[in-house]
């Protein structure tokens, strides 16, 4: 898959060549330099921007082939995402804000599935709080229960520990973890944090807007000093 943005002299190079497959039941890690195309590429997985060229699948179906109705309806049910600015809407509660997709898409809501899920994150007694009540750790807690309440195939989380206390940070790796482990849905996340990168199953180094090389099961210090050769690269 390649994009590029602007034409002539203007011409940037964002991705080119890169042919990713997210398969089920893993945790991706996606890292490189700034400016290496790793928003770019989460922007061509959610649809938001269109490759020049080339694919990218999701579990077994080619996205970037769908039109933009399509797309609409992959990212409001089979697609959760997770910001590092968390995203809530500061006017709701809590579990009004978990519920929001499900009201998107004209679904009905189940205050027990709420609930439960909020449960299952950690916020369980929380969810009357608007989000301004909320700490940062309990704030990304609610944005990743919002991304997972339409059960989606794949979440996405784009430096979601960026704005979190070490404590908090963990807290939230561990819960999206436990996403692939025990929910069995795939997690692709976007860090500059090699501790944060470890608790994938694979790091995929990103530089230039290409593929550059990958790590399976590498711990902070491997993905650390990788990365550190990649920015000496650049
Ligand atoms: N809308 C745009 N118009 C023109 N160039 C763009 C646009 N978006 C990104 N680029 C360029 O594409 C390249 C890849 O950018 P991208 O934002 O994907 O990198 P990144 O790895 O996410 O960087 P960072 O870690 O700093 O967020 C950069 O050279 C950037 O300047």
């Amino acid at each position: 898959m390649s994009k590029t943005y602007g034409s002539g002299r203007a011409k940037v190079s964002a991705l080119s060549a890169i042919d990713l497959t997210v398969e089920p039941g893993t945790f991706t890690a996606i890292m490189g330099p700034s400016g290496s195309g790793k928003t770019t590429l989460l922007n061509c997985l959610l649809g938001l921007e269109r490759p020049d060229s080339g694919t990218i699948h999701l579990g077994g179906q080619e996205i970037s082939r769908l039109s933009e109705t399509e797309l609409a309806v992959l990212r409001r049910s089979r697609i959760g995402v997770v910001f590092q600015a968390f995203n809530l809407i500061p006017a709701l509660s809590a579990a009004d804000n978990i519920s929001l997709p499900l009201r998107l898409a004209g679904e009905p809501i189940d205050p027990r599935v709420v609930q439960e899920l909020a449960t299952a994150v950690g916020v369980g007694d929380t969810l009357a709080r608007r989000p301004a009540a909320l700490s940062g750790g309990q704030q990304q807690r609610v944005a990743i229960a919002r991304a997972l309440i339409t059960r989606p195939e794949l979440v996405v989380a784009d430096e979601p520990t960026g704005s979190l206390d070490t404590a908090s940070a963990e807290a939230v790796l561990t819960l999206l973890r436990s996403i692939v482990d025990e929910l069995g849905q795939q997690v692709l996340l976007v860090t500059h944090d090699p501790s944060a990168a470890a608790v994938a199953d694979r790091v995929i180094f990103l530089a230039d807007g290409r593929w550059h090389d990958e790590v399976s099961g590498g711990s902070a210090a491997d993905i650390a000093a990788h990365l550190a050769r990649l920015g000496r690269r650049a």
